[in-house]
């Protein structure tokens, strides 16, 4: 089995703050998606796209499939997305992620033991832009049998190893490798960073 050759993109949420499906997110007329596996295609043998809408995903070569677990959050799409991986270590992203940086993904990579990746911000860790073990699915099967959903809580109990913040803002000094769009205002301000961006 290779250890390194999945990237799961989570993208069956519920998406309640941005009022709108993310998965169907287009920044600059594209979709959002479909930029970020153009981004990440050449990097992994295979892009696993976990989705409630497999219907909007014919004809692409990605391989497309649904929770198992239903009505779970993230950590549902995760659980699916590691049972069909074809590697040992996956790395997960959320669909509204618009600056995955390929760089930090590529030292996370090299980073990754145990039971995977991820990176600690004080007593907060990103749950996405993460590396997972198909080993941690029994773990997340028997959390998601109790009420709780949340990621961090399950990895407290797992044995990951983690990037410190100060490590991680060498690649990314204001954390925006790390954004997620997840309202209005999150794209707003995203369109206008970018549009300043571009013309300065
Ligand atoms: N497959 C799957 N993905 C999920 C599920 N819940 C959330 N996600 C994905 O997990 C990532 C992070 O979730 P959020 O940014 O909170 O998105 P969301 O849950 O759709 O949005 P809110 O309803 O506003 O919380 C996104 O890529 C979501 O599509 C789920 O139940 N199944
Ligand atoms: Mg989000």
């Amino acid at each position: 089995m290779k250890l390194f050759g999945t990237c799961i993109i989570l993208a069956g949420g519920k998406s309640s703050r941005m009022g709108f499906d993310k998965q169907f997110l287009k920044v600059d007329k594209r979709r959002l998606m479909y930029s970020i596996i153009q981004k990440l295609e050449d990097e992994f043998d295979e892009i696993i796209i976990v989705t409630n809408k497999p219907q909007h995903y014919i004809g692409l070569s990605q391989k497309i499939t649904m929770d198992i677990l239903k009505e779970k959050g993230p950590l549902g799409g995760i659980h699916a997305g590691l049972k069909l991986a074809k590697s040992q270590y996956s790395f997960v992203i959320a669909c509204d992620m618009p600056n995955i940086n390929l760089e930090y993904m590529r030292y996370m990579r090299l980073n990754t033991s145990a039971m995977g990746c991820t990176t600690r911000f004080g007593n907060w860790i990103e749950p996405f832009g993460s590396f997972y073990s198909k080993e941690i699915v029994p773990d997340i099967e028997s959390y998601l049998k109790t009420e709780k959903r949340s990621i961090n809580h399950l990895l407290m109990d797992l044995d990951i190893n983690y990037i410190e913040e100060k490590k991680a803002r060498e690649f990314s000094p204001n954390w925006d490798m790390f954004l997620n769009l997840n309202t209005q205002d999150d794209l707003e301000n995203f369109l206008n960073n970018t549009q300043r961006e571009s013309c300065s």
